[in-house]
C-alpha cells in the first residue's frame, strides 16, 4: 500500500496533466460537430492552426482534393463547413438554399454588422429589408438603361481626373472608389461628392481599414472572449469604433435628408425607407423596419456597392496592363461600335462580345469575393451522406469554381477568348458565380454590370493603359481578407487621340 501512495505521489503531477489533457480533449470532441469528414482536429482549438496558416484558397484547394466537395472543419465550439465545386455549391445553396440562407451568429456579423438591415441579418428582418431593396430597386430602374445617366455623371469626373494626370504613373484606387461610392451615395440621399470631399474621403479610409483588420477580428468570431482582451491585440475595438464614426457622419446625413421630405415626392431610397416605415407604422402592421435599421441599410449599401465594384475595376485594369494586346483588340471593337458617337450605352454591350468576355474573365481571375460572405445553419440539413448540425457556419468557397483547373485550362492565366467560341459569341458567362447564387446572390449585380460595363470600356475609349516607369508591371497577387484586393500599384494613363482630335 505505501508503494503504491509513494508511486503516485511520484506522479501525481504527470497524472494530473494527462487527466486535465484527456477530460479537455474529451470534451471538446463531444461539442464539436464536425459536418463532414475533414482533416485531423487538435482538442478545443481544433483546426485553428490550420485556417490561421498562409493563403485559405491554397489550404481550401489542398483540402478539397483530399476530402471532396464538402470539408468539416472546426475551432473551438463553432463547427465549419466548406463546400467547393459548381454541383455542391448549386447543392447547398441553391436547392438546398433556404436551409443556407442565414448569417452566423459570431462577432463579424452580430457586432460589426449589428446583425441589421440586409448583409448581416436573417430571418424576418432579412427578408423584409431584401425584399425591400429589390423592389426599389427595380421601380428606380437601377442597373437598366435609365439609370445609365446616373453613372456617366460619375464616369465624366473621372476620366478629367485620369486626363490631370498626363500619362504620369498613378495609383487610381481612390479615385474608382469615389467614382463607384458617389454612385451609391446618389441612390441613398441624392448627393454626390467632390473627389477631394475630406469627410468622405475620412469615410472611404475607415472602410478600407476595416477590411483590412477583418483578418484579424474573425479569429474573435471564434473565440468570443479574445475581445476582451487587453491591448485591442484582435483589432476589436478599432473596428467597432470604425462603425460608430462611420454611423455618426452617416446619422447626420441620414436626418439632413430626412428633415427635407416630400411624402408626395419621395427623392430616392432613404425617403422611400422613411415613407414605408411610418405606413406601416400607422397601419400597425407588423414591421422590422426602424431608423436604426435604415442607418445600417445604408452603410450596407456603401460598402457593399463601392468595395466590390472597385476593387473588380481594379482588378481589370491591372489585368489590361499585362496585355497590350487586350487592350487593343477592346479598343478596336469600341471605336468600331462607337461609330463616331462620343459614349456608349449598356445597349451596346450585346455587339460587344470581346469586351463582354474581358469582363468575364476579369470577373473570374479578378475573383475578388473568394468565398464569398458566411452562411450559417439554424437546423440540422442534410447534404447528400451528411447531417450539417444547426449552428454550423457555411463557407462559399467561390474561388473553387473561378480557379478550378478542371473548369478552365490554365485558370491563372487572363484569357478573355476562354469566353468565346469559334463564331466569337459569348459562352459559358453562367459558369462563373462572382454575385454567388441562391437567395442571398448580390442584389446589386444589375448596377455593378452597369458600372463595369461603362468604366471599363470608357477608361480604354480615352487611354491607353501603361505599366509605371519606375515599378514596373503591376503584381498579380493580392491580399485576401473578406475582398481579394490588389497591392497598392501605379498605373500610367496616356490619353489616347480621339477621333476629330488628329
Ligand atoms: C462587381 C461588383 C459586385 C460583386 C462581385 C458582388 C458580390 C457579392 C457577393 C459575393 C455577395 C454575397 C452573397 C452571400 O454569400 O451572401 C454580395 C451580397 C450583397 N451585395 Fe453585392 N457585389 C457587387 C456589387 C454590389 C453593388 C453595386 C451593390 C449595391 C446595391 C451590392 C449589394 C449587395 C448586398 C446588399 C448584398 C447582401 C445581400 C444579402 O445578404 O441578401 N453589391 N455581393
Amino acid at each position: 500500500m505505501a508503494l503504491i501512495l509513494s508511486l503516485i505521489s511520484d506522479h501525481i503531477l504527470t497524472l494530473l496533466v494527462t487527466t486535465v489533457t484527456f477530460v479537455l480533449w474529451w470534451v471538446s470532441q463531444r461539442r464539436r460537430k464536425q459536418p463532414a469528414p475533414g482533416p485531423w482536429a487538435w482538442p478545443l482549438v481544433g483546426h485553428l492552426f490550420l485556417l490561421m496558416r498562409g493563403d485559405k484558397r491554397e489550404l481550401f484547394r489542398k483540402l478539397r482534393a483530399q476530402y471532396g466537395d464538402l470539408v468539416g472543419l472546426s475551432v473551438g465550439r463553432q463547427s465549419i463547413l466548406v463546400v467547393s465545386g459548381s454541383n455542391m455549391l448549386r447543392e447547398v445553396f441553391v436547392k438546398l438554399g433556404k436551409h443556407f440562407d442565414k448569417r452566423p451568429q459570431v462577432f463579424t456579423v452580430q457586432k460589426v454588422g449589428q446583425g441589421k438591415a440586409v448583409v448581416n441579418s436573417s430571418g424576418d428582418v432579412w427578408k423584409e429589408h431584401r425584399a425591400f431593396l429589390l423592389r426599389f430597386m427595380s421601380q428606380a430602374g437601377i442597373g437598366k438603361t435609365t439609370f445609365e445617366a446616373n453613372v456617366l455623371e460619375e464616369l465624366r469626373p473621372l476620366i478629367k481626373l485620369l486626363e490631370s494626370t498626363r500619362g504620369a504613373e498613378f495609383d487610381p484606387r481612390y479615385c474608382i472608389q469615389t467614382a463607384v461610392s458617389n454612385i451609391i451615395c446618389s441612390i441613398s440621399f441624392g448627393q454626390r461628392f467632390d473627389h477631394e470631399d475630406l469627410e468622405f474621403k475620412e469615410l472611404l479610409n475607415i472602410f478600407d481599414e476595416n477590411m483590412k483588420v477583418s483578418g484579424a477580428t474573425a479569429l474573435v468570431n471564434y473565440f468570443p472572449f479574445l475581445e476582451y482582451l487587453p491591448g485591442d491585440l484582435f483589432k476589436c475595438r478599432l473596428c467597432l469604433d470604425n462603425v460608430a464614426k462611420v454611423q455618426r457622419i452617416l446619422d447626420t446625413w441620414i436626418k439632413r435628408h430626412v428633415s427635407t421630405l416630400d411624402a408626395s415626392e419621395p427623392r430616392d431610397f432613404i425617403d422611400h425607407y422613411v415613407l414605408e416605415m411610418r405606413e406601416k407604422v400607422k397601419a400597425n402592421s407588423h414591421t422590422t423596419m426602424d431608423d436604426g435599421q435604415l442607418l445600417k441599410f445604408v452603410g450596407d449599401l456603401l460598402v457593399a456597392g463601392t468595395e466590390t465594384s472597385a476593387t473588380t475595376l481594379r482588378w481589370m485594369l491591372i489585368f489590361l496592363v499585362h496585355h497590350e494586346d487586350v487592350q487593343q483588340t477592346m479598343y478596336r471593337e469600341i471605336e468600331k461600335t462607337l461609330d463616331g458617337r462620343a459614349q456608349l450605352s449598356i445597349l451596346d454591350k450585346k455587339k460587344m462580345p470581346y469586351t463582354e468576355a474581358v469582363i468575364l474573365e476579369g470577373q473570374r481571375l479578378g475573383d475578388i469575393a473568394p468565398f464569398s460572405l458566411p452562411h450559417a445553419t439554424t437546423e440540422p440539413v442534410k447534404v447528400g451522406d451528411y447531417v450539417v448540425p444547426s449552428g454550423t457556419l457555411v463557407i462559399p468557397n467561390l474561388n473553387s469554381v473561378h480557379l478550378d483547373p478542371e473548369l478552365w485550362e490554365n485558370p491563372n492565366e487572363f484569357k478573355p477568348s476562354r469566353f468565346l467560341n469559334g463564331a466569337g459569341e459569348v459562352v459559358r458567362d453562367t459558369e462563373i458565380l462572382p454575385f454567388f447564387q441562391g437567395p442571398r446572390m448580390c442584389p446589386g449585380r444589375g448596377l455593378a454590370r452597369l458600372e463595369l460595363f461603362l468604366f471599363l470600356t470608357s477608361i480604354v475609349q480615352h487611354f491607353q493603359l501603361l505599366p509605371s516607369e519606375s515599378e514596373g508591371l503591376p503584381r498579380l497577387d493580392g491580399h485576401v481578407g473578406i475582398t481579394y484586393v490588389p497591392f497598392p500599384h501605379r498605373i500610367r494613363f496616356v490619353k489616347r487621340t480621339l477621333r476629330g482630335e488628329e
